[in-house]
């Protein structure tokens, strides 16, 4: 068993391919092993994270999930802990495995309860075993009612949660709540939660990171027998610019970065300039070699806050030495230079007012498209609202399913999106999609995904692939975020001078 950290990339695998893992293993080992060994992995664990509870409450589901809750209940019982279940199950229509759990269970002598007991405090354990990949969509009336009270008990348990295999009512595959399942407010209590067999994607991504807290992973003795992953938690650490660097390098050696955005105040009284200084920073504290900014000002700046800045017209930019980072605080102006950048640079990242730009005209979306044919590579930064409207679709169609949002966008423009929020997805065609496991919700403040764009470029200009310098800025900015001092606030500025 091990706890998820940031240091290194693990396997993700959606249901379709858990449910084939478990079917192969189950093909090679004895009757009831899985959910065996799944007990006893949940009772460990819960001895671990409450060794001083005076009361332990399982509530278990009639599936096999409940099944993994009975069998951890006969362990804790024998350890000699005080334990009771609540289970919805009946053991004449309940899967096999899940029925010898409960005899089990019984003949340990637990005692079994009709909901949890009533003076369960802070040092107490409960243990979610209501639902886990079985999860429908839609359900028989009263078991989902008596169900959903179970679940709503455990969410206001002051009592430490740990969920088996993953909370109950997510969605595995896209880290969203099945309707109803989402808790009315947010847990006081700790969470963890032990996924079984495999990770899967939707621990990791849009509701998944609130509702899972911390996880941990036993793959039952499996792992060896796990098909390939379907997308990838995390990234190997890349080296920037100036990890690379030689001896011999000149600051032509780690790339130009080109920041075209920063609509003046003139335009239509809106000044966004501080966006496009903002990534002209990341980029420079990210290894950019050079670091120009073409302001859609009208010319009215003069100078740049930094004197490492060069002030540039977008005609008079060099495109095939340079990466654009095109669109942030782009307003209205963006518009009228899109067609030259798209046409022209040579690698493109494109954020914010670009991609709107791109989703209302039809003509800008066939020259985006157009830039894989001609060998120009891009990636796209769009947050949900953005992607929506890249896809003509709401802002919660994206989220119901963040990784195919992801895949659907760069299939449609043929290059790399990273779809930022809670566990940023970064898809590209042909490449393992890559679902983000550091930042936090500090990040949610003005001016952070200009962060971001800024340092994507700097990767790219450094010579990382697109889908490598997305996937592994996104891990920096997210790990900057996760370092970032408790009693100090989080401004985009400073987290682009701390990027490392
Ligand atoms: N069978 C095996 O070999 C193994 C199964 N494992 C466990 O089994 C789980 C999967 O078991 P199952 O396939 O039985 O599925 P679950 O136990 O996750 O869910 C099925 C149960 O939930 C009910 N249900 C489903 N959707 C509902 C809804 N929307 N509202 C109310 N009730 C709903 C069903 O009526 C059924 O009783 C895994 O998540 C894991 O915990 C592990 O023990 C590993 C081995
Ligand atoms: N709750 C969160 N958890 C993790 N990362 C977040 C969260 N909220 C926002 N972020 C990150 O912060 C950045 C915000 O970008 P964006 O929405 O474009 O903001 P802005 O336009 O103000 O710069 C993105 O990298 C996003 O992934
Ligand atoms: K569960």
């Amino acid at each position: 068993m091990l706890q998820l950290s940031a240091a290194q990339p693990h396997a993700l695998h959606d249901v379709a391919a858990t449910r084939a893992l478990e079917a192969a293993a189950a093909a090679s080992l004895p009757a009831h092993t899985l959910m065996r060994r799944a007990g006893a992995a949940t009772a460990r664990l819960a001895l671990a994270l409450a060794p001083h509870a005076r009361q332990i409450w399982i509530a278990c589901g009639g599936g096999n999930n409940g099944g993994d809750g009975l069998e951890a209940a006969a362990r804790l019982q024998q350890a000699g802990k005080a334990v009771s279940v609540t289970w919805l199950g009946d053991p004449s229509t309940t899967p096999a495995d899940a029925r010898a759990a409960w005899q089990r269970a019984l003949a340990a002598g637990v005692p079994f309860t009709p909901g949890p007991p009533a003076d369960l405090g802070p040092h107490d354990l409960c243990i979610d075993a209501l639902l886990g990949i079985g999860l429908r969509a839609t359900s028989q009336r009263g078991a989902a009612h008596e169900l959903r009270a179970l679940l709503a008990a455990l969410h206001a348990s002051p009592a430490t949660l740990l969920a088996v295999d993953l909370p109950s009512g997510l969605d595995a595959d896209t880290g969203q709540y099945a309707p109803g399942f989402a808790p009315d407010a947010p847990s006081r209590a700790a969470r963890h939660t032990l996924s079984l067999l495999t990770l899967k994607p939707g621990l990791f991504t849009g509701q998944g990171r609130d509702a899972c807290g911390s996880v941990w992973l036993d793959d039952l003795g499996c792992g060896a027998l796990a098909p390939a992953a379907t997308a990838q938690l995390g990234t190997q650490q890349q080296a920037d610019g100036r990890q690379a660097q030689r001896h011999a390098s000149h600051k032509g050696s780690f790339g130009d970065v080109a920041v075209i955005g920063g609509e003046g105040l003139s335009a239509r009284g809106m000044g966004m300039t501080g966006a496009a200084w903002l990534a002209a920073s990341a980029a420079l504290h990210g290894g950019a070699g050079r670091v120009m900014v073409a302001l859609l000002d009208e010319g009215t700046t003069l100078a740049p806050p930094w004197p490492e800045l060069m002030l540039r017209r977008v005609h008079a930019l060099d495109w095939p030495q340079l990466t654009a980072v095109c669109g942030c605080g782009g307003g209205e102006a963006v518009r009228a230079v899109l067609p030259e950048v798209l046409a022209r640079a040579a690698r493109l990242v494109l954020d914010a007012d670009g991609l709107n730009a791109v989703a209302g005209d039809s003509a800008l979306a066939a020259a985006l498209r157009a830039r894989a044919d001609a060998g120009l590579s891009t990636i796209l930064t769009p947050h949900p609202l953005e992607a929506a409207r890249l896809l003509h679709c709401t802002t919660a169609e994206v989220q119901a399913d963040r990784l195919a949002a992801a895949r659907a966008l760069a299939e449609r423009h043929a290059c790399t999106v990273v779809l930022k929020g809670s566990g940023s997805v970064t898809a590209t065609a042909g490449e393992r999609t890559i679902v983000n496991f550091t930042g936090n919700a500090r990040l949610a403040t003005g001016g952070t995904g200009d962060v971001l764009a800024g340092l994507i470029g700097a990767r790219l200009a450094a010579g990382l692939s697109p889908h490598a310098a997305a996937s592994s800025a996104v891990q920096a900015h997210g790990a900057a975020a996760d370092q970032w001092p408790a009693h100090q606030a989080l401004t985009a500025s400073a987290l682009a001078a701390a990027l490392q």
